[in-house]
């Protein structure tokens, strides 16, 4: 029938790379590492986008769109930001059947596209702060097993790109696009993050530091880094030279911040809420909120009546849409929209006609929880329907939360950490915040792990789900793989 063929919990790939086409979010295409993102998932991200605009409008960013390629002399620019990636850049050189003088770069991302400009645009402190943004695709030729939304060689993000004169304004705005962050994934995927700063070999190498905001997957016990804003210093201020005259008249190098956003998140909504019926989209970034059926009985066709209910609910701004076709099953198309993720189902019979009521059935309840299915009469249904749409979206979360809650462990010892590694955990431990000590946990779980090294995947800020507290480490704590006296508490994991 109609079922996803693979479980969640068993074959969690094969689970996910089915329910993503199943459920029309994807098409697969013909070059490696690229898909297609058919209306079901685009909808999403145009969800995500318009909220997320929306804000950094209210901040006074502006959108702007730089192009596509970059000289190899501006991407070379600024040494240590590249060189670690250069496998990744896809070049253009030649067009038609002519090589091109120059190999140019397709943009995997657009500082050395615009911070040349940056220098032509800034020249007094009036011309600061410089604050904008766009909303584009970059390519970066990944190796790694490409994964609809999660790993594309191709992908859709935002990036931001903003400079300062003080370091101050600069430190202020990173946090306040990282709360942007945790609110697009926890108001609108309905996924729980975790707020942190990256370690020193774990953040972007041409910056300053990178805060990051990092989900969970926890059928596959792996941390995915859903997005990160970075202050980037004066370090590319330096290399491309931008530089303004303060109120002094002294010439003064910008502080910069770049940060970005993809349709990763897209996947990850899918990887934390789906099941074996299929996706369970959040209501906030449904495409469609609640579907209508008709359930026909001895020659009774409730058509009419469906239709009525989708003009009363679409008065009240709900994506609902009805399903009348008659060459499917009411049964075919509850399993259809099921494995579309619809939040709600409404069912209209005969009898209900009579009772001049519905059958609200929600998506985001076991099929024999309380209160999954309820009969709520026509005249109440907007207000009714809105309040369980709200409900839903709460109910998500706090689901998420408390699954990821039962997936850290805290540990103090390399025992006790490589056990909650091989369960499926994210660990939360103190560190001597040691490069080689990370790079040496990376070589032992490499080795010793079944399912790839573990990484820091920050260190956590101030955060109220967690079970301990930064600035709290007891005296004399040691690092659980050095030994040597701990200086933070970091969260450490497998990841995408
Ligand atoms: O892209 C960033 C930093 C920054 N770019 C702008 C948006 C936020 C943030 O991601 C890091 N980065 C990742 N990956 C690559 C590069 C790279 O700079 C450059 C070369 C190709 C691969
Ligand atoms: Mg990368």
């Amino acid at each position: 029938g109609l079922g996803l063929t693979f479980k969640k919990e068993e074959n969690f790939g094969d689970w996910y790379s089915d329910l993503v086409v199943r459920g029309e979010m994807i098409e697969y295409y013909d070059v490696s590492g690229c898909y297609i993102l058919r209306p079901w998932s685009y909808a999403i991200w145009e969800s995500i986008k318009d909220f997320f605009d929306k804000e950094i409008k209210k901040m006074g960013i502006e959108n702007t769109y730089f192009p596509l390629f970059v000289s190899e002399k501006a991407l070379t620019k600024e040494k240590n930001h590249v060189e670690g990636f250069a496998p990744e850049v896809a070049w253009v050189t030649k067009s038609g059947d002519s090589q091109l003088e120059e190999p140019i770069a397709i943009r995997p991302t657009s500082e050395t596209v615009m911070y040349p400009i940056f220098a032509k645009w800034i020249r007094g402190h009036r011309d600061l702060p410089l604050r904008i943004n766009q909303w584009c695709n970059v390519v970066r030729w990944e190796f790694k097993h490409p994964t609809p939304f999660i790993r594309s060689r191709e992908f859709l993000w935002q990036e931001g790109h903003t400079a300062f004169a003080t370091k101050e304004e600069a430190d202020k705005e990173v946090h306040a696009i990282l709360e942007l962050y945790r609110r697009v994934y926890e108001e609108l995927l309905a996924v729980p993050v975790i707020k942190g700063v990256k370690s020193e070999i774990e953040k972007f190498a041409g910056g300053l530091y990178t805060t990051t905001v990092e989900a969970f997957i926890p059928t596959t016990g792996r941390g995915v880094q859903a997005a990160t804003s970075h202050c980037l210093g004066q370090n590319f201020a330096k290399m491309f030279e931008i530089m303004f005259e303060d109120d002094k008249g002294e010439r003064k190098m910008v502080w910069q911040n770049s940060w970005g956003l993809t349709t990763r998140s897209i996947g990850v909504m899918v990887m934390v809420h789906g099941d074996d019926k299929g996706l369970v989209l959040p209501p906030r970034v449904a495409p469609i909120q609640v579907v209508v059926i008709p359930v026909p009985f001895k020659g009774i066709d409730p058509s009419d009546e469906c239709l009525k209910v989708v003009h009363q609910l679409q008065q009240a701004d709900i994506r609902v849409k009805e399903d009348l076709r008659d060459n499917y099953s009411p049964g075919w198309k509850y399993s259809h929209w099921e494995l579309k993720g619809v939040p709600l189902r409404i069912e209209i019979g005969p009898r209900d006609i009579e009772k001049k009521q519905v059958r609200v059935v929600r998506r985001d309840l076991e099929d024999k929880a309380e209160g999954r299915s309820q009969d709520i009469p026509v005249a109440d249904l907007v207000e009714r329907i809105g309040k369980i749409l709200d409900e839903m979206q709460k109910h998500l979360l706090e689901k998420a939360r408390e699954e990821r809650s039962l997936c850290i462990a805290t540990a103090y010892n390399w025992d006790d950490f490589m056990a909650a590694l091989n369960n499926k955990k994210m660990v939360l431990a103190p560190w001597c915040d040691e490069v080689e000590v990370e790079e040496n946990v990376k070589a032992r779980t490499k080795s010793e792990g079944d399912g790839g090294a573990a990484k820091t995947l920050c260190m956590p800020f101030e955060h109220d789900t967690l079970p301990v507290v930064q600035e709290f480490l007891p005296e004399g704590t040691k690092c659980f793989a050095s030994g040597k006296p701990a200086k933070r508490w970091a969260l450490w994991g497998r990841s995408y």
